[in-house]
């Protein structure tokens, strides 16, 4: 809703309230209608302040509300009809104003702000467009250039910079409504025409910059629509009349909302709130468990991915002690490191990076700090090592944390004197980069040390997923099938290129081999010879430990070739590092002479068998996982791989994915698969899978509960 009060003197303020981000809900949207009303019939009143209870202007329009249909009264005519007032409106933002928000503000008059808050017009990353005039007015306001990066990006940005691309009038440290207050009254009687921005000329595209956005924006956008449809909002605003320029961002709205792609992006927008709110099978959740606080932490191996979470760290200005044994390595991560902090915190526009670090090749200078994450190679006897040591150094009540991609976090905690402090933190590379944090719970780590690793990951600015502990955890656990399948792809006649191809036009920024020569041939190689899977004394079969086996990869390995680190992999390079991927002839004579090897006769295969052999073998992992409880629901699954995997976000996630072709479809495709490959066990459905079928095929916001109810009557 919104409330009325007429402050001393003549000026009605209009305080928005629908906690916690003052959304323009229904009931707001009648609040604001009844009260302009109100202020406009009242004799007494010259002017109005437009404000948002508890210190937040508006978070936009109301996502929930998109899912149903569209009740009370429409956002653009009410913004019109502020725009129309004849007594002076001002809004005052505290907090953020963003979407709908900034597009109401865009209707008043005036817009004063305090030098904290936040301006976007973020719609495009929920795949819509600023449609409540927003496309229209804001580059009356700014311009087309401000107006394209603003619009096209969704980016937030501060006070400071508003004003200077002309948004507010002013930038205030003080009490906001006060100030806009006595802005109105001192404004109150001048002339309101040049302050309506419908009313205002919108510059013309003179260089063809709209023209030359399209281009980039459909290259960027990987098949997005929403990017697409800002620039021709864009387009029209530079073009047409006002009216007309509103009747064509009503018209790429409607298409937009009526898209899967919208749908997506909205449910990705909720997902990454949801495993926020992490429970675990025992019962412990974010509600009932606290996070110690930490000040001190310490980081064991200054490899890539250890320096990568000392900066993590010191940027939320906790105090490092990073340890490496070796000398080599410890003097050269002790000149990298500072240098990453600081580009780090330049990037992020932090003046001064605010934690301490202290380089040292001593584990026991780790005994006083409150956590450790241990970053040593991924071996698990050189980590059982570690965790023994750290054990013996630490002052009892140490959090152990092991950032592992896939090993046994149980086995590590045997070695401690307290398990339920032990717990995993998979950081993804580069670690002060990249926004995923899963966070492993073994069968003994305790609450608390759970709760404490996931406030740290949010302090870290990281989407943190709590996930079991099972090989591979989740996101590399699906990610075996899938890369299995890429690679049965090329025995059977596809070539790397063409299986590329196929993900890159689903929307993934590299396609599988493209992305394994990024990360290294010899990474999964040892992980496979680990397993027993390769190496000396291993039969060159196509079957190992009883299921069907390519033992491609490793062949390639075998050649030398580990990826843009050699300049050749699955495809080559200018040379070592280098970063342009370009066919080459000699895999494609190693395909032929393979498949000749192993009597395979390569057929041609479509696009469409190579996204469901990939994505399907992939998603019937993830639900195996649901069944297995390593993930709380579809929503951690696929805030994983959207934030992790490179998932395009305007498809959700896999589970998402999965509900949007339909289960049942899903479902017959990974038979008709498993049929045809019966030796490949990923390929046959999951439990759950045919379960959720079997009751209807419910939607994704309903698995949760399906699953608990499930494992009650022992069904899973
Ligand atoms: C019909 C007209 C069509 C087009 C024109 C207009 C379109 C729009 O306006 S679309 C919405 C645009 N706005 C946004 O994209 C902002 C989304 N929100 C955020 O970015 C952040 O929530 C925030 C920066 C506003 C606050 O961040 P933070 O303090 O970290 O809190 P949370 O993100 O955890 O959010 C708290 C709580 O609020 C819910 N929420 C936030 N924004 C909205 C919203 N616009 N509609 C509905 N709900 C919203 C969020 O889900 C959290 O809820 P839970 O605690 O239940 O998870």
């Amino acid at each position: 809703m919104a409330t009325y009060s007429r402050l001393p003197g003549s000026v009605a303020l209009i305080t928005l309230q629908n906690p916690p981000v003052n959304a323009l809900s229904a009931a707001v949207r009648q609040g604001i209608v009844d009260t302009v009303q109100r202020a406009l019939k009242d004799p007494k009143v010259t002017s109005v302040v437009i404000c948002g209870q508890n210190g937040k202007f508006c978070g936009g329009a109301d996502i929930r509300e998109f899912a149903g249909p569209m009740l009370g009264p429409p956002l653009v005519p009410m913004i019109h009809a502020i725009e129309a007032v004849d007594k002076p409106v001002a809004a005052a933002i505290e907090g953020v104003a963003l979407g709908g928000g900034l597009e109401l503000a865009l209707g008043c008059h005036y817009r004063i702000a305090h030098s904290k808050a936040l301006l976007g017009l973020p719609e495009v990353t929920l795949g819509l467009l600023p449609g409540a005039g927003g496309s229209q007015r804001l580059p009356r306001l700014i311009g087309l250039t401000a107006a394209l990066d603003l619009i096209t990006t969704g980016r937030h940005i501060s006070a400071a910079e508003a004003l200077k691309l002309g948004i507010l009038d002013q930038v205030t440290d003080n009490n906001v409504v006060d100030q806009a207050v006595e802005f109105v009254r001192r404004v109150a009687g001048q002339p309101l025409d040049s302050r309506r921005l419908s009313t205002l000329p919108c510059p013309p595209d003179v260089d063809s910059l709209l023209d030359k956005a399209m281009v980039k924006v459909r290259q960027r956008s990987r098949g997005a629509l929403a990017p697409v449809a800002c620039v021709q909002a864009l387009m029209a605003a530079a073009s047409l009349p006002y009216t007309q320029g509103m009747e064509k961002e009503r018209e790429l709205l409607t298409t937009l909302f009526n898209s899967g792609q919208a749908r997506a992006l909205q449910y990705a927008f909720f997902s990454q709130r949801v495993v926020g709110k992490w429970s675990l099978p025992s019962g412990a959740s974010w509600d009932n468990s606290a996070a110690r606080p930490i000040s001190k932490a310490a980081v064991i191996g200054l490899g890539t991915m250890g320096r990568g979470i000392v900066v993590a760290l010191a940027l939320t200005g906790i105090s490092v002690v990073a340890v490496e044994t070796q000398e080599k390595q410890l003097a050269e991560a002790s000149q990298a490191v500072p240098a990453m902090l600081q580009r780090e915190a330049g990037r992020r526009g932090l003046a001064t990076p605010p934690g301490v670090i202290s380089f040292s090749s001593n584990l026991q200078d780790v005994s006083e700090v409150e956590l450790v994450i241990e970053a040593v190679f991924e071996d698990m006897s050189l980590k059982l090592q570690v965790f023994r040591h750290l054990t013996s150094v630490c002052r009892p009540g140490t959090l152990l944390c092991s950032n592992t991609s896939g090993l046994d976090i149980d086995q590590l905690a045997a070695v401690t004197q307290s398990p339920g402090l032990v717990v995993g933190m998979h950081f993804f590379a580069p670690a002060h980069v990249m926004k995923l944090l899963e966070v492993v719970y073994g069968p003994r780590s305790s609450p608390e040390a759970v709760a404490t690793a996931m406030q740290l990951g949010k302090r870290m600015g990281k989407v943190s997923v709590a996930v079991g502990n099972c090989p591979g955890f989740v996101g590399n656990r699906m990610l075996k099938p899938y890369l299995e399948q890429a690679n049965f792809l090329l025995e059977e006649g596809a070539t790397p290129q063409q299986v590329d191809e196929a993900l890159e036009e689903f929307g993934f920024p590299m396609g599988v081999f493209r992305m394994s020569d990024l990360s290294g041939l010899d990474v999964g190689w040892r992980i496979r010879k680990e397993a027993g899977l390769t190496g000396p004394g291993v039969e060159s079969t196509r079957t190992r430990q009883g299921r069907r086996y390519s033992p491609l990869p490793d062949q390639v390995c075998e050649a030398g070739r580990l990826g843009q680190k050699t300049g050749r992999g699955w495809y080559q390079y200018d040379g070592p590092g280098g970063r342009v991927a370009r066919s080459d002839p000699w895999v494609h004579i190693f395909l032929e002479a393979y498949r000749a090897e192993h009597d395979l006769v390569a057929r041609s295969i479509a696009p469409e068998e190579i996204l469901e052999r990939c994505l399907y073998a992939l998603i019937n992992e993830g639900f195996n996982i649901l069944q297995d409880a390593m993930a709380a629901g579809p929503e951690d699954i696929d805030a994983i791989y959207v934030f992790g995997y490179g998932w395009p976000r305007h498809h959700g996630g896999p589970m998402f994915h999965a509900g949007q072709v339909g289960l049942g479809r899903i479902l017959e495709r990974l038979q008709h698969h498993h049929h045809n490959h019966p030796d490949v066990p990923h390929l046959k459905p999951s439990t759950l899978l045919r379960r959720l079928v079997a009751v209807g095929s419910p939607p994704v916001q309903k698995w949760r509960e399906f699953i608990n109810k499930e494992r009650v009557h022992s069904q899973l």
